[in-house]
C-alpha cells in the first residue's frame, strides 16, 4: 500500500534529511514513526504528503508513483490520506460541525452525503453534543478529536499522524489512541509519528525507529528504543 524504495533527501542547504530509507507498509497496518529530534521524522511526513520530493528514489501509495504523479492530481492522493497534526489545525471561526463539513465540501460531496457523514464520525470521536461548539470552546483533548474525525469524514484508506497526542495531557493521549485502534481495527491503515514513549511501549505495534535519516530498526511489536 506504501512502498519507499532507495529514497534519500537532501535539503538545497546540503542537509542529508533520510539517507536510503526502504520501508513497505501494507494494507490494515499500525505503524509507528520514531526517533530523536532531527532524524528525519517529519521530512517522512512531507514525502509522503508530496509536499516536498525526494532527491533519489521511488515512493509508492496505493497505484500512484508519487515520482511521476502531476502537481494536478496531488489532491487526488490527498483524498486517500487522512492527516492530523500536533497543533490540531482546525479554522477557528467554524463551528465542529462546519470543520468536518468543510473537509467534505472541497471534495464537492452531495448534501445528502455530507448530512450522513458529518454525524456518523462526530458521534463515533465521541463528540455528537459538541457540534455547535467552536474550537476555542473546547477542551485540548476535544480538539484533536474534532481534527480526527475530519480526517476520517472522507473514509482515507490511509491516516497519517504527526505527533498528534503532542499537545495532550495522558489521559487524552489515550483516549485519542484507543480511537486510532479502534480505526485501525476497522481497515484504516494508521502511520503515527511520535515521541511517546509510554504509548509506543504500551501499543505493541510495529515501530519504525529513525537516526540520523537512517531507519535503525524496524519491529513488529517493537517498543521504543530508549537510545532514540
Ligand atoms: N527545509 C529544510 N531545509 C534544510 N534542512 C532541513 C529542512 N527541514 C528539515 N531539515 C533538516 O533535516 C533534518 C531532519 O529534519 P526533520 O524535521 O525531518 O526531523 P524530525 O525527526 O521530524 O525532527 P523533530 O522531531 O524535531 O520534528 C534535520 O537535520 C533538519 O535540520
Amino acid at each position: 500500500m506504501i512502498q519507499l524504495d532507495n529514497v534519500s533527501k537532501v535539503y538545497p542547504n546540503g542537509t542529508e534529511a533520510l539517507k536510503n530509507i526502504n520501508i513497505k507498509i501494507e494494507k490494515g497496518e499500525f505503524v509507528f514513526i520514531v526517533g530523536s529530534s532531527g532524524s528525519g521524522k517529519s521530512t517522512l511526513v512531507k514525502l509522503l504528503l508530496k509536499e516536498t520530493d525526494p532527491t533519489e528514489g521511488r515512493i509508492f501509495i496505493k497505484n500512484y508513483n508519487l515520482s511521476i504523479l502531476k502537481r494536478k492530481n496531488v489532491p487526488k492522493l490527498r483524498r486517500e490520506l487522512g492527516i492530523v497534526f500536533q497543533d490540531f489545525r482546525l479554522l477557528k471561526n467554524m463551528t465542529v460541525y462546519e470543520n468536518i463539513e468543510f473537509a467534505l465540501t472541497v471534495t464537492e460531496a452531495s448534501r445528502r452525503k455530507i448530512r450522513r457523514q458529518v454525524p456518523m464520525v462526530m458521534s463515533m470521536v465521541g463528540l455528537a453534543n459538541k457540534a455547535k461548539s467552536y474550537p476555542y470552546q473546547l477542551s485540548g483533548g476535544e480538539q484533536q478529536r474534532t481534527a480526527l474525525a475530519r480526517a476520517l469524514v472522507n473514509n482515507p484508506p490511509i491516516l497519517l499522524a504527526d505527533e498528534p497526542t503532542g499537545n495532550l495531557d495522558p489521559k487524552n493521549s489515550w483516549e485519542i489512541m484507543k480511537l486510532l485502534d479502534d480505526i485501525n481495527k476497522r481497515g484504516t491503515t494508521i502511520i503515527l509519528v511520535t515521541h511517546n514513549k509510554d504509548i509506543v511501549n504500551a501499543m505493541q505495534k510495529r515501530v519504525i525507529t529513525l537516526n540520523n535519516g537512517r531507519v535503525i530498526s524496524d519491529i513488529q511489536k517493537g517498543g521504543y528504543d530508549d537510545e532514540n
